[in-house]
């Protein structure tokens, strides 16, 4: 069967944070409602940063399904899950205790394995594998929805600029032990899975990171980690952001429709 390219990336700009999380919501509820109708579940992954407190606009929202949603860590930090550095802690802290989400629902690491890197990261890919194995999975996993953010250095999840697994092509999850952001040591997904996934949405507000979108977006050759993230056909890639982080990109922005 012959590649078909990847669709174009869909450039969302909102004039403030709040009207963009209440896209975002607005964005994440119809996919929710796709996925469901199609396969009675929905299939998500999260990062940390920031990202948890713009998905505030889920909570108390009647149209999310808690009960149908499996969420996974796009990357995760290895500690414990109730250390301040943990994505899980600041996702439940913003969301998931705010919600009724089921606990078993949330797919965390598995915290007696924090001191084996490469046992932990093979155990969350089981856990992938026991999520997606004969349902949509063929050689990589499908995500439903994948969101993330980008970083002052251009990462995204713990791929990190110039770092080895930016060539990583077979495992769905690596771990490292350099990561330049604290802490060092990280699991995260490689590109194969964020580029199988049926959305890859990332989330970036601020002026801080006007020069790093504008990278991104408008100079996409360099090769920066966000850049690389491509979804493969059929996946759409979009991005959420404010006028304040889009204000010198180029890129054409879409009008978005509530
Ligand atoms: O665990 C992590 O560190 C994150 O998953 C990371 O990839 C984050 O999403 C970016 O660094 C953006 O962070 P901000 O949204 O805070 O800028």
């Amino acid at each position: 069967m012959a590649h078909q390219a990847p669709n174009a990336t869909i450039l969302n700009s909102f004039p403030d944070t709040d009207a963009l999380v209440e896209s975002l919501a607005f964005f994440i509820a119809k996919a929710q409602k796709d996925s469901i109708d199609k396969k009675g579940r929905f299939t998500v992954a999260l990062s940390g940063g920031s990202l948890p407190k713009m998905l505030r606009g889920l909570i108390g929202n009647p149209s999310i399904k808690w009960d149908k949603w499996q969420v996974f860590y796009a990357d995760e930090r290895v500690v414990p899950l109730e250390d301040p550095d943990s994505n899980h802690l600041a996702c439940t802290n913003l969301l998931f205790s705010k919600v009724p989400i089921p606990k078993d629902n949330i797919h965390v690491l598995d915290t007696s394995l924090l001191d084996d890197l490469e046992e932990l990261s093979d155990a969350y890919e089981k856990e992938l594998i026991r999520e997606f194995a004969q349902k949509d999975a063929a050689r990589f996993p499908v995500f439903d929805l994948i969101l993330l953010g980008m970083g002052p250095d251009g990462h995204t999840a713990s791929l990190f600029p110039g770092h080895e697994l930016l060539a990583e092509e077979d495992r769905w999850i690596a771990y490292l032990e350099d990561s330049p952001k604290p802490p060092p040591k990280r699991i995260t997904f490689t590109y194969p899975v964020i580029n199988h996934a049926a959305r890859v949405v990332f989330v970036a507000a601020g002026k801080e990171k006007v020069e790093m979108l504008k990278q991104v977006l408008d100079n996409p050759e360099a090769g920066l980690p966000a850049s690389r993230v491509k979804p493969v056909h059929p996946g759409q890639l979009y991005w959420f952001v404010d006028d304040a982080a889009s204000a010198a990109v180029q890129y054409p922005r879409s009008p978005f429709k509530l």
